[in-house]
């Protein structure tokens, strides 16, 4: 598999260096000159010095006391609430606005109960309004409950008599256009749900109130179970706050919260900066892409919550070592060089990279290292030795960029399928995913262990989905520079379509992806499972959003204005 004399026995031009010990583009040992690729992506937006000099304004002990006194209010107005419809709307506001978690016995509490009362069996059904059934199920499933689609078998009889310009009734086509997102394969009437409110919703939207086209569109641009939670948050408060019947409470409590974690997020930020500048990549390795900020980006949206946060600065280290790694093979590294790379990557063994030039040796020392800080951490702390379960990750990365090193040597298209059993490694998302299921809350090895076990199709239809994002977003910028053919162009090769074919049916695929994930996730049962799936699930999440208008982790300016209001803005000055 490694074999050096590959790439000769399908005739490549590779290096022919015995490596000298300088890394730049043009070899001084070589017999001809070698010429290194390069993908010419831009610097970072942020400076480390600009990084360190953003100020930090909500923290300390006025502002949790003040949110303190907020939070119990909002406690008080959920204890008080009776009917069920009103119960689940107040909770999706909670959650919406971001602060639900906040809340999280009272909510459970609540949940339970309705589940109980109304969903769990059919016997109230007749009793509940479509727009309860449709908002009951969504909120329900994504906690966890099942609840049968059957709930929604007659619901062409009840919309019959619905009005576009009645607000009650919009409410309830959109609750049952959100509902049907949380699907699985072969539900068919979710599937004819989302199919009639998507046309029903685009063809009356003239008709519909003022006071809900904002979120109508919204909806329409995406459905609320693919955004991102903390993206969403910033939309929804100003949209909330417009609303008649807002509580003051909760705005204001959304904004503070909002900002107060900003705060610590702009705090692990600061942190890691550091750390980026000390492994010196920048300078070193400067080919790679600089992107810390975006990974921040990618571990927010994973998990925002504050107390998350050492997890987050973990994350934020994986997600700069997988970019690093991403560009020495896709773009800087000889076949040969990437061989032995790989060789010691799988062997863990430092000694093997002696004779590689110093980008890699500092590559792979700084990983090596990184890995070990990691590995140390997590034994110190929880008595758990997971160096071994990083070693494996990591080498089926390393193994899955080989594979498509060799494509792209030998000139080989696969077949769609089989670039995704491989792309859906390569493009790092099991990496991430196996130092997330060490960094949740759950502190006893046993349960983590079965849960990692349990947990292979999450993992496999998270990183299916970024795979499969990624490549619409990136494949434009990918051809230019004459990469290997990634998901488009294996599918257009393989059946002959056309470019926007092949777009439509890579869309058609992350959609079917969506309703094994949604699968996967219900069966999650265990503590552990739960907490990894919805980490799992943002991470395709922040795929989407992040690839949505092409490359925007490529061209960080695609993104740069949400990452201002997310990181860097403050909602706005409470006093
Ligand atoms: C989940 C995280 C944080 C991933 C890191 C970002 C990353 C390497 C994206 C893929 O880059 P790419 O578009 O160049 O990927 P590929 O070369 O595999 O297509
Ligand atoms: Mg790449």
């Amino acid at each position: 598999f490694y074999k050096k004399s590959y790439a000769k026995r399908k005739g490549f031009n590779i290096c022919k260096t015995l490596y000298s010990s300088q890394s730049n583009s043009v070899s001084s040992t070589t017999t001809q000159p070698l010429v290194r690729r390069s993908a010419n992506y831009v610097p970072s937006l942020w400076s480390f010095d600009h990084i360190q000099s953003l100020p930090i304004k909500y923290k300390g002990n006025d502002y949790t006391s003040r949110r303190d006194s907020m939070m119990e209010a909002v406690k008080a107005l959920i204890g008080n609430v009776r009917k069920p419809l009103t119960t689940l709307e107040l909770i999706d506001d909670l959650q919406r606005l971001g602060i639900a978690y906040h809340f999280r016995y009272e909510i459970s509490y609540l949940l339970e109960k309705i589940y109980h009362n109304f969903y769990h069996t059919h016997d109230k059904w007749n009793s509940m309004n479509l727009n309860l059934k449709a908002l009951g199920f969504r909120l329900m499933r994504q906690h966890g409950y099942y609840v049968t689609e059957e709930i929604f078998c007659n619901f062409k009889d009840h919309i019959e008599n619905l009005k576009p310009h009645l607000y009650e009734d919009m409410i309830c086509m959109l609750n049952l256009y959100e509902a049907s997102y949380h699907s699985f394969e072969n539900e068919s009437i979710l599937d004819h749900v989302r199919d009639f409110t998507t046309i029903y919703l685009k063809d009356n939207f003239e008709y519909i109130p003022e006071n809900l086209s904002s979120l109508v569109t919204h909806a329409l641009e995406l459905p609320l179970h693919w955004r991102v939670p903390r993206v969403e948050a910033i939309w929804y408060i100003e949209e909330y706050e417009k609303r008649n019947s807002m509580n003051p409470t909760m705005v204001e409590l959304a904004k503070l919260d909002f900002n107060m974690v900003q705060a610590i997020h702009l705090e692990d930020l600061k942190h890691s900066s550091r750390w980026w500048r000390d492994i010196c990549w920048e300078k070193k390795l400067s080919f790679a892409r600089d992107r810390l900020v975006e990974n921040l980006l990618w571990a927010v949206g994973i998990n925002y919550l504050p107390h998350f946060s050492e997890e987050r600065k973990t994350l934020l280290t994986v997600g700069a070592l997988i970019t690093t790694l991403d560009d020495v093979y896709d773009v800087y590294g000889t076949l040969d060089e990437l061989y032995q790379f790989t060789d010691a990557i799988n062997k863990w063994d430092i000694n093997l990279v002696d004779e590689l030039p110093d980008y890699m040796k500092i590559c792979f020392h700084g990983f090596y290292n990184s890995m070990n800080h990691i590995s140390y951490n997590a034994l110190t702390q929880t008595g758990f030795f997971i160096l071994p379960y990083l070693k494996k990750t990591w080498a089926d990365l390393c193994n899955s960029y080989i594979v498509e090193v060799r494509w792209h040597h030998s000139g080989h298209t696969p077949t769609l399928e089989e670039y995704l059993e491989n792309g859906y490694k390569s493009v790092g998302a099991p990496v991430i995913l196996m130092h997330l299921s060490f960094l949740t809350s759950i502190g006893a090895t046993e349960e983590i262990l079965q849960g990692i076990e349990g947990a292979e199709n999450i993992v496999r239809y998270s990183s299916l989905i970024l795979r499969l994002a990624d490549d619409l977003g990136t494949s434009s910028d990918e051809i230019a520079r004459g990469d290997n053919p990634k998901s488009i162009q294996c599918y257009m090769h393989e059946t002959g379509a056309t470019e926007e074919e092949a777009r439509k049916y890579i869309e058609l695929l992350i959609n079917k992806t969506w309703k094994k994930l949604n699968k996967a996730r219900g069966g999650a049962k265990c503590r552990f499972l739960w907490e990894f799936s919805n980490g799992a699930t943002n991470l395709a999440r922040v795929a989407q959003f992040m690839y949505s208008n092409g490359d925007g982790y490529g061209r960080p300016d695609l993104i740069k204005s949400q990452v201002i209001s997310l990181f860097f803005n403050p909602i706005l000055a409470i006093e």
